[in-house]
């Protein structure tokens, strides 16, 4: 018999500046960790609709679908994705692998003007999020939200066209994409609570995967205590059956054995917010999650969800 060769781990990404970096990142890990590795981009629904909002395009996993597609015909070996862009619920025969170690969790303000601060006189800022535009009205009530969709640099470059004042962005990406240079305030996390994921790279595969496979790229990619806070913040969004287009939120963070989070929902106008928060032991993380679903549904969060899910049907 042939010395067995190593084959290269394929790595799945959509094509975007961001979506690069992570690949890149997971790459520059795998290699570390003496395996080999290939790059293979893939273009998604997501990328190529850009004159919509998201909420609008409609189908749940506009980023993901087509990488997953390439999971289960075995033309990649794993996906990577930003953590806050997939499904609450993925598909029966995939599954997420590892969550790579998180970024900073927060929002910032991205301004061309260094001195720019929200709530100043008469403002117009962008963003995409839902949950971001709730938040700008309950806590910013005079300023103009407006739509800007894209990726990063569509964003930026919509921002240097003079189409905003400022726009709304993670600090993760916006690190990631040495835009640091621009950010005009950071956002404090007790009042914009980032999206369930936002700052982390989920590893997805197929659950046919050989298992040996599975467990060195776990090995090398996963971020245990991220995992835990990942699977808090994912279950309460499974829950709440959330997705992109629903203004939730969720932070889970850990202490010791102990994962604390909190969580909730926003609606539209700015005008309800629900915010609940709940601890349990680590092996709970999940739990803990449905949980405090449960907790922020019972205590109006299901009258929030019913009055989203008519305002856009
Ligand atoms: N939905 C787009 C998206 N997906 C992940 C990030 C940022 C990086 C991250 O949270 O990992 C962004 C852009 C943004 O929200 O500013």
């Amino acid at each position: 018999m042939e010395a067995a060769t190593t084959t290269p781990v394929r790595i799945g990404t959509r094509g975007s500046r961001l979506a690069l970096w992570q690949a890149h990142h997971v790459a520059d890990t795998l290699r570390a960790a003496g395996m080999e590795v290939e790059i293979i981009t893939i273009t998604t629904k997501g990328d190529l609709v850009l004159d919509k909002s998201l909420d609008k395009i409609g189908a749940k996993g506009v980023f993901t679908e087509e990488l997953e597609e390439s999971l289960r015909d075995g033309s990649i070996d794993i996906a990577v994705h930003s953590a806050k862009d997939v499904q609450s619920t993925i598909p029966e025969d995939l599954e997420l692998l590892a969550f790579m170690e998180r970024e900073k969790v927060h929002d910032v303000v991205i301004s061309f003007n260094p001195l720019f601060k929200l709530g100043e006189g008469k403002q117009v800022i962008g963003t995409s999020s839902t949950r971001r535009r709730s938040m700008l009205k309950r806590f910013y009530p005079n300023v103009i939200t407006a739509e800007c969709r894209g990726n990063l640099q569509t964003r930026i470059q919509k921002l240097k066209d003079g189409q905003y004042d400022a726009i709304l962005l993670a600090y993760a990406g916006v690190a990631r994409m040495q835009y640091d240079h621009m950010i005009a305030q950071h956002l404090p996390l007790d009042t914009f609570i980032p999206a369930a994921g936002q700052g982390s790279v989920a590893i997805e595969c197929a659950k046919n995967l050989p298992l040996e496979r599975k467990l060195d790229l776990k090995l090398a990619l996963d971020h245990k205590p991220t995992h835990i806070c990942l699977a808090a913040e994912r279950a309460y969004l499974r829950t709440m059956e959330g997705g992109c287009s629903i203004p939730t939120f969720a932070l889970a963070t850990l202490a010791g054995e102990q994962v604390n989070l909190q969580a909730g929902i926003i609606s539209l106008n700015g005008e309800e917010l629900i915010l609940e928060t709940l601890s349990a032991h680590i092996s709970q993380a999940e739990v803990l999650g449905e949980q405090l679903a449960h907790a922020v549904l019972s205590r109006g969060g299901d009258r929030i969800l019913e009055s989203i899910r008519k305002e856009k049907a």
